[in-house]
């Protein structure tokens, strides 16, 4: 059997055929998820680190003079938001537009988004985890790579090469995305940039400086793509929902709404056939069973962006709705980001609260924390990237099927990348 894959350390492949991991690891049966490799056979008297762990996410403005650029490059990015042939032209006319609005968002949150704080944060505690639990891959070494935001996914390529990966001397690099559910405007636009760069870096056909020892050893990617269910993200939502509810009385507590909201989705997205509505409904279902489902919930859907249909019912518009008929104990719970933003910060704490309280809420519409610095979520991400190192798997199964009315190339070449299925014999794989 062929072994031409770029993921050398992997490189025990099994035909496409036989792609289901023999592990009855828990998560990993809720996942449902391919494993392209059988799992690597490690040598216990050697480390086969350092590995790189980068975490992958939109970022955010560090502060508000990096509101400019965050929105110009949102706006350019043809994943999110497809402006068609005009791209180039309306991105940074939306985007200058909606700069001085955004900055004044910023600014009342303290001046920047925290999310390059947490993200550098829990990729470090995870990494000294790893550490310990996976000596066989260890050092692990923590990256963040944003998609519109420093550090970019290419300064944190240009990192690897320099810190040693690649160029020659192979090494192995797993990209985690940091949304626990796989949309293709978040963890696919992510994706497609980092096999972008990798192109460009590693590719000996789009970067003729390479000589042919440095393009034989480049850097084997895996990815750790989504993790809507995994019982560490799940324990650590329903920790501090239940940290939440404690703050009310104990003759009400059992009565109080749990409304999770997630970003919306424009309904040209939902209808393409993405994954996310059906992967967030799966959190949202896994965290209520490990609550017990002791209290009445509903998902409601934020943060909508002009004038085109999205994904409905809207956050705002519920807790109102839930508050002008009399339910005014409702705890709100953001359920498809891992650290607080602008959504939580400004949003739900500066708008739909202080809103709901101008209806009468009387301070009884709350949030429950996000995930932030929470142990049980930096224990969780641990476990996870653990088993997936363990395992030598590349991919989710998940990222065989493109969404129905996918018409994005990108889309096609880098999910061939990542999946190890971009050689001829193999390419049937991906749908
Ligand atoms: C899981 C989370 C998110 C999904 C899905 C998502 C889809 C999505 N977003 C836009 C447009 C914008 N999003 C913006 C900011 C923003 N989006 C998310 C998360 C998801 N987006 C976050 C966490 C943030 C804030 C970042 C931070 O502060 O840390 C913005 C910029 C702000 C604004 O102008 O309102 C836009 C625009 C689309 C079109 C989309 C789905 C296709
Ligand atoms: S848009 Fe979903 S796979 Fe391309
Ligand atoms: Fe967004």
């Amino acid at each position: 059997m062929s072994v031409q894959t770029p993921f050398r350390a992997l490189s025990r492949r099994a035909p496409a055929v036989q792609c289901l991991h023999p592990r009855s690891q828990r998560w990993q049966h809720q996942r449902s998820m391919v494993t392209v490799v059988p799992p690597v056979t490690q040598d216990s008297t050697s480390s086969k680190g350092p590995t790189a762990m980068v975490f992958m996410n939109m970022g955010g403005p560090s502060t508000t003079d990096e509101v400019g650029n965050f929105l110009s490059r949102l706006f350019a990015d043809g994943d999110l938001i497809p402006l068609g042939p005009l791209q180039s032209y309306l991105g940074p006319l939306i985007s200058r537009r909606r700069t001085p609005k955004i900055i004044k968002q910023y600014a009342d949150i303290g001046g920047g988004s925290p999310i390059r704080k947490w993200s550098e944060y829990q990729a470090e505690e995870m990494c000294k985890i790893l550490d310990k639990t996976n000596p066989e891959t260890a050092p692990h070494k923590p990256y963040v790579a944003f998609r519109y935001a420093d550090p970019l996914t290419e300064e944190m390529y240009a990192k690897l090469l320099e810190d040693g990966f690649g160029k020659g001397k192979g090494g192995r690099a797993v990209a985690f995305t940091q949304y626990p559910q796989y949309s293709c405007s978040t963890t696919g636009s992510s994706l497609n940039e980092l096999w972008k760069w990798r192109q460009r870096m590693e590719s000996p056909s789009r970067n003729p400086s390479l000589t042919p020892a440095e393009a034989e050893g480049s850097i084997q990617w895996s990815v750790i793509d989504r993790w809507p269910t995994h019982p560490g993200l799940v324990n650590a939502f329903a920790e501090n929902i239940e940290a939440k509810l404690q703050t009310y009385p104990e003759e009400v507590r059992d009565k109080v709404v749990l409304l999770y909201s997630a970003h919306s989705l424009p309904m040209s997205v939902v209808n393409r056939g993405d994954p996310y509505p059906a992967e967030v409904a799966a959190t949202v279902w896994a965290v209520q069973q490990r609550l017990g489902f002791r209290n009445p919930y509903r998902l409601c859907w934020q943060s909508q962006v002009g004038p085109s249909a999205w994904l409905g019912a809207q956050t705002s518009d519920t807790v109102k709705n839930l508050v002008q008929k009399g339910q005014k104990d409702l705890v709100l719970v953001p359920i498809a980001f891992t650290s607080d933003h602008i959504e939580t910060l400004f949003e739900i704490d500066q708008e739909v609260i202080h809103e709901a309280n101008e209806l009468g809420a009387e301070g009884r519409v709350r949030r429950a924390e996000s995930l932030n610095g929470s142990p049980t979520f930096i224990k969780g991400l641990a476990d996870l990237a653990s088993a997936h190192l363990k395992s030598g798997e590349l991919c989710s199964k998940q990222m065989g099927l493109r969404c129905p009315a996918c018409k994005n190339e990108k889309c096609l070449q880098s999910k061939k990348f990542f999946s190890g299925q971009d050689k001829p014999d193999n390419e049937a794989f991906i749908m």
